[in-house]
């Protein structure tokens, strides 16, 4: 069985420590937590889950640090990112001392644009990276709640690399899948990223700015799907110009439908769930980077450049 270090003890860190504990005994699976470090070394995680089911406790071997999980001399076959994404070199270097050179990184976060600083600095390390449609809350520390899907799509990053980093690919699907979600090996994995970010760079920041769950915004004004529409519309040219032709009318239809068939009050989404609590929020790896590539392409964003500015700037009141 593989050896998994899962960096990042919330809401993603949780279910990727239950899906692995399936076919993982949950002694060998090391998860960093930090400020849930207390409960969750004593009372382990647990999930209720619409989908897998109340209660479910896992208790994995828990330390408080990257630099904690090095000193316990495990070489891991696999290191799951489930952090907040960043693309900020020091905390990509913190990760040297637990990557060996066989281990394959798993960037089990949303975003786009978000592998090429680890593939810089682990260039020979299979990185792999997974699209979640997961959604998670924390209702206390150490207890989360799932609800409604648990579809992963995952994929070598760049979709050219060597066939090692295929098979590395298709073993943590086999594995994820053991633990209860579906799961799907793409050939290139930036599809499903693009279409992801339709959903995280529009949906997040709305919900994030208005403080109302998804359906609950929705059903605020007469215009709202429309306004949620046009967004995704800038994002897709976004993704059109910069060469992922896939991303249509059809797939924005496909998106907006996912979303607008919650009921009430519909998903927190993680990024409103950062801002009622005060917390950074990943502005960059969601929508500064998306502004940014439809820039370089000549682009117009105007509605997501708004949502830009306004969501940085609400980021920036919580350091003030
Ligand atoms: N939640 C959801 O429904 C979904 C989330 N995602 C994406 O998954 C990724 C993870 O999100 P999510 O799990 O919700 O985020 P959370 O905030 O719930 O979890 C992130 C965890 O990382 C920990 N962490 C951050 N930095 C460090 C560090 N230096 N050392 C140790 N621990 C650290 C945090 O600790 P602390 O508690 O101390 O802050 C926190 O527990 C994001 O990219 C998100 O957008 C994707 C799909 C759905
Ligand atoms: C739950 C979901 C899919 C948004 O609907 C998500 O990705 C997030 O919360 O960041």
């Amino acid at each position: 069985m593989p050896s998994v270090l899962i960096y990042g003890g919330g809401c993603i860190g949780a279910v990727a420590t239950f899906l692995t504990s399936s076919a993982i005994p949950p002694q060998d699976i090391v998860l960093v937590c930090r400020s849930n470090f207390d409960v969750v070394s004593k009372d382990g995680i647990t999930i209720n889950s619409t989908l897998w089911g109340s209660g479910l406790v896992v208790k994995p071997t828990v330390v408080r640090s990257i630099h904690d999980a090095s000193k316990l001399g495990k070489q891991f076959d696999y290191v799951f990112i489930t952090t907040k994404a960043t693309t900020k070199k020091e905390d990509i270097q913190a990760m040297v001392s637990i990557i060996a050179p066989h281990t394959s990184l798993v960037l089990m976060q949303n975003g786009i644009a978000i592998e090429q600083p680890f593939h810089e600095m682990f260039p020979t390390n299979p990185i792999l990276s997974v699209v979640l449609y997961t959604p998670v809350a924390q209702t206390s520390p150490g207890v989360f709640s799932h609800a409604l899907s648990a579809r992963l799509l995952l994929g070598t990053y760049p979709a050219s690399a060597p066939e090692g980093h295929k098979t590395s690919a298709e073993k943590l699907k086999d594995l994820l899948q053991t633990g209860g979600a579906s799961v799907t090996h793409e050939a290139d994995i930036q599809v499903s990223r693009w279409k992801k970010i339709l959903i995280n760079a529009s949906e997040n920041p709305i919900c994030a700015l208005c403080r109302l769950p998804d359906a609950t915004f929705f059903q605020s004004a007469p215009g709202a799907i429309q306004f949620m529409r046009d967004v995704m519309e800038e994002i897709a040219r976004t993704a059109r110009a910069s060469g992922c032709t896939e991303i249509d009318d059809d797939v924005i239809q496909q998106q907006l439908d996912f979303l607008t068939i919650r009921e009430l009050p519909g998903v927190v989404p993680s990024m409103m769930a950062d801002a009622l609590s005060g917390r950074e929020m990943e502005v960059d790896a969601l929508i500064g980077n998306v502004v940014d590539i439809a820039a370089e392409n000549g682009v117009e964003t105007p509605r997501l450049s708004t949502l830009y500015y306004l969501i940085r700037g609400l980021n920036c009141s919580f350091r003030t």
